[in-house]
């Protein structure tokens, strides 16, 4: 289990270092339309998931899409504090 925070921290060390096999790596290098197509995919998977797979799977695709926005996040360049900013 990790929060928000420690997933932000684990993906910018990774966005920074580029280990081998890292797919934080590789979604950073297909780019920001690949990464959006995730984002939306997941977003759906989310929806799907709480209208007809039940809580516990909601869950995990919410934090399968909460992953893809921060890697969206990376690509722009934007820290989180810049998101909080709007909320
Ligand atoms: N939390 C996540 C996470 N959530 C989702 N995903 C990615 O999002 C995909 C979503 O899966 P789906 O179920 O939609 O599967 P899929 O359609 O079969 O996946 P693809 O074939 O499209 O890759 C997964 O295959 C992962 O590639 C994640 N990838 C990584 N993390 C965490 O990010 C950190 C860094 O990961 P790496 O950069 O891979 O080292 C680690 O702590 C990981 O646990």
């Amino acid at each position: 289990m990790k929060t928000f925070e420690e997933l932000w921290a684990e993906l910018s060390e990774k966005a920074q270092t580029r280990p081998a096999g890292s797919g934080t790596v590789a979604a950073l290098d297909a780019g920001v339309h690949q990464i959006g197509k995730k984002l939306v995919e997941e977003a759906a998977e989310s929806w799907m998931a709480a209208e007809h797979e039940g809580k516990d799977r909601a869950a995990e695709e919410i934090s399968q899409l909460i992953y893809h926005a921060q890697v969206l996040m990376l690509a722009l360049g934007l820290e989180p504090a810049d998101v909080y900013a709007h909320l």
